[in-house]
C-alpha cells in the first residue's frame, strides 16, 4: 500500500509568476525512507505544506495513507507528523514542556508512545528543564523531532531537519531515521545536501519545482552516462579556464578541492592532458571518477528543456 500519492500537482504563487511545484507525481510505499532532494527555492517546502494540509494545491489530487489532501485534511492532521524547516518549538518552554504541549494536543500523553522517542529522548533528559531557546542547534533538532513523533504518527514529514545543524548531529540523527524506519513509520524528508541523499531508499530529485528522476541513490549514480574525470593542478583557476576553453571538454564544474570534467564524444583525457600540460598547467593530476548524487543533479539540471543553466 501507498503512503504518500501524488497526481500532477501544481502550485504557483504571485499570480501564477513563481511556479513552485509543476505537475508533480509520485508514490512512496509504506515504511520507505524517501528523501525530497534540491536546493533553496525547488519546491520542496511547498509539497510538504500541501501533503500535511496546510496550503491548497492549484489543482491535482495527493493523498496521505488514503486520504485526501483537501476532502478528508482533519484524518491526515490526526495521523502524521511534522517537523517544518525553520525551529518548530516553543522557545520559552522547557524541553519536557514543549513535549507534554504536543502530546496534549494530539489527545496522547508521553508516556503512551515513549517507547518510540526513547533512544532520543534519553540524550535531551538531561537538559530537560532547560528552555528549549537555550539549547544547542542539534538538541533543538532532537527534540522537535521527539515532539513530531509523539503522537505515533503513520507518516512523518521532516522539512530539511538537519539545515544548520553540526556534522556530528546530522550523521546522529540520520541514524536516529534509520530506527525509524523498524517502526513502520513512512518517511518523507527534505536536504539540500546531496551527501545525505545516499541515506534514503528512494530520492526525487528536485529543481525550479520540477521532479527530474525518482530512483533509488544507486540507481541513480550508475546511470550516469559520461565517464567522469576529477582534475586538480597548482592554479586550479586557470585550469578552469583552459578546461572551459577546450573543444575537447563537454562540460566542467568546481566540485570541492577538483574540477569535474566530462569530455565530448571521440575525445580523451590524455589529449586533454597533453593539451592542459603543453598550456603551461602544472602539478596537473587527472583520475577517472564514479558520479555522485550532486554530479548526476547537475547533468539533469542542464538536460532540462528550457533550463538556463549552463552545461559548461
Ligand atoms: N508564499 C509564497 N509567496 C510567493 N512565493 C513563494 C511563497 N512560498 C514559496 N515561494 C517561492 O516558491 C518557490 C519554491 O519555494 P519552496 O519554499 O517550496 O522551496 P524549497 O525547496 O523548500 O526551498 P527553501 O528551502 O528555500 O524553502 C521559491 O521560488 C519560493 O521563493
Amino acid at each position: 500500500m501507498n503512503s504518500i500519492v501524488l497526481e500532477h500537482i501544481c502550485k504557483s504563487y504571485d499570480k501564477g509568476r513563481v511556479r513552485a511545484a509543476q505537475d508533480i507525481s509520485l508514490e512512496i510505499p509504506k515504511g520507505e525512507l524517501f528523501g525530497l532532494i534540491g536546493p533553496d527555492g525547488a519546491g520542496k517546502t511547498t509539497l510538504f505544506r500541501i501533503l500535511t494540509t496546510l496550503l491548497l494545491p492549484d489543482s491535482g489530487d495527493a493523498y496521505v495513507d488514503g486520504h485526501h489532501v483537501v476532502k478528508d485534511y482533519r484524518n491526515i492532521r490526526q495521523h502524521v507528523g511534522y517537523m517544518p524547516g525553520r525551529f518548530s518549538l516553543y522557545q520559552d518552554l522547557t524541553v519536557e514542556e514543549n513535549l507534554n504541549f504536543f502530546a496534549t494536543v494530539f489527545g496522547t500523553t508521553v508516556s503512551e508512545h515513549y517507547h518510540l522517542i526513547r533512544d532520543i529522548y534519553m540524550q535531551l533528559e538531561p537538559f530537560k528543564d532547560r528552555r528549549a531557546g537555550k539549547l544547542s542547534g542539534g538538541m533543538k533538532q532532537k527534540l522537535a523531532l521527539c515532539c513530531a513523533l509523539i503522537h505515533k504518527p503513520t507518516v512523518l514529514f521532516l522539512d530539511e531537519p538537519t539545515t544548520g545543524v553540526d556534522t556530528v548531529s546530522r550523521k546522529e540523527f540520520w541514524q536516529m531515521l534509520k530506527g525509524l524506519r523498524e517502526q513502520e513509520i513512512t518517511i518523507m524528508v527534505s536536504t539540500p545536501y546531496m551527501d545525505e541523499a545516499t541515506l534514503c531508499e528512494r530520492i526525487a530529485l528536485i529543481q525550479e519545482g520540477r521532479i527530474l528522476e525518482i530512483e533509488t541513490p544507486q540507481a541513480i549514480t550508475h546511470a550516469f552516462p559520461d565517464k567522469l574525470y576529477g582534475m586538480r593542478a597548482e592554479n586550479m583557476s586557470a585550469l578552469s579556464k583552459l578546461l572551459h576553453a577546450s573543444p575537447q571538454v563537454a562540460s566542467c564544474y568546481s566540485f570541492g578541492a577538483a574540477h569535474h570534467v566530462t569530455l565530448r564524444p571521440g575525445a580523451d583525457i590524455a589529449g586533454v592532458s597533453s593539451e592542459l600540460q603543453a598550456a603551461g598547467v602544472r602539478q596537473l593530476e587527472t583520475e577517472e571518477i564514479q558520479a555522485t548524487i550532486e554530479d548526476c543533479f547537475i547533468k539533469l539540471m542542464n538536460h532540462e528543456p528550457g533550463s538556463s543553466h549552463q552545461d559548461r
